[in-house]
């Protein structure tokens, strides 16, 4: 399995993906497919995504703000197709600052690949999309995704002791 993410211009982790445009109205899944073809040139003939597609749905009263998610199954042959499209795409180098496969995997060690993953900075709740997407689409077993996210937060509780350390 292969899972891709981007690297936004703001320096956080996220997916395609963006508001609803105020002016013509427009669906939830019909702004996802407009994003899309904008962010990372995804041709919508072939994938465009369905109402059927969506996973989870959020809901922030701070900010006053409803997220949806939704998820593609594609196969490899298909993802390293999407992965190449997006150098074409029209917000390359201003909101995608690049396409990264998530490392599904824990190494040795307890910690590197996925925990460590875990460990970046994430646009909204895209670290929770993640985890969602993963289980939801068998990728890896919830017990696999609870050790993973276990050792995440112990990684984040060594990085505020060293911060604490060089204060
Ligand atoms: O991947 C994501 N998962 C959840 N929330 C996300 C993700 N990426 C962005 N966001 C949040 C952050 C912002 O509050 C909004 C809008 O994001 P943005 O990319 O700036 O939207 P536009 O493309 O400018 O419409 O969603």
């Amino acid at each position: 399995f292969s899972l891709q993410m981007q690297s936004r211009f703001d320096g956080n982790m996220g997916f395609p993906g963006g508001l609803m445009d105020k002016g013509p109205q427009e669906t939830p899944v019909e702004a996802l497919n407009r994003e899309l073809v904008e962010e990372i040139n995804l041709d919508l003939s072939r994938f465009a995504c369905q109402q059927e597609d969506i996973l989870l749905t959020h809901v922030n009263h701070s900010k006053k703000l409803v997220t949806y998610f939704y998820a593609k199954e594609v196969n490899l042959v298909e993802f390293s197709e999407i992965e190449k499209a997006v150098l074409d795409s029209e917000e390359w180098g201003t909101e995608t600052f690049g396409v990264l496969r998530v490392p599904l995997f824990t190494m040795s060690d307890g910690y590197r690949g996925f925990p460590v993953f875990l460990a970046n900075k994430f646009a909204g709740n895209a670290r929770i999309q993640l985890l969602k997407a993963i289980t939801a689409k068998n990728i890896l077993s919830e017990d696999e995704v609870n050790t993973a996210y276990r050792k995440y937060l112990e990684l984040q509780q060594k990085t505020e002791d060293i911060y604490r350390f060089d204060d």
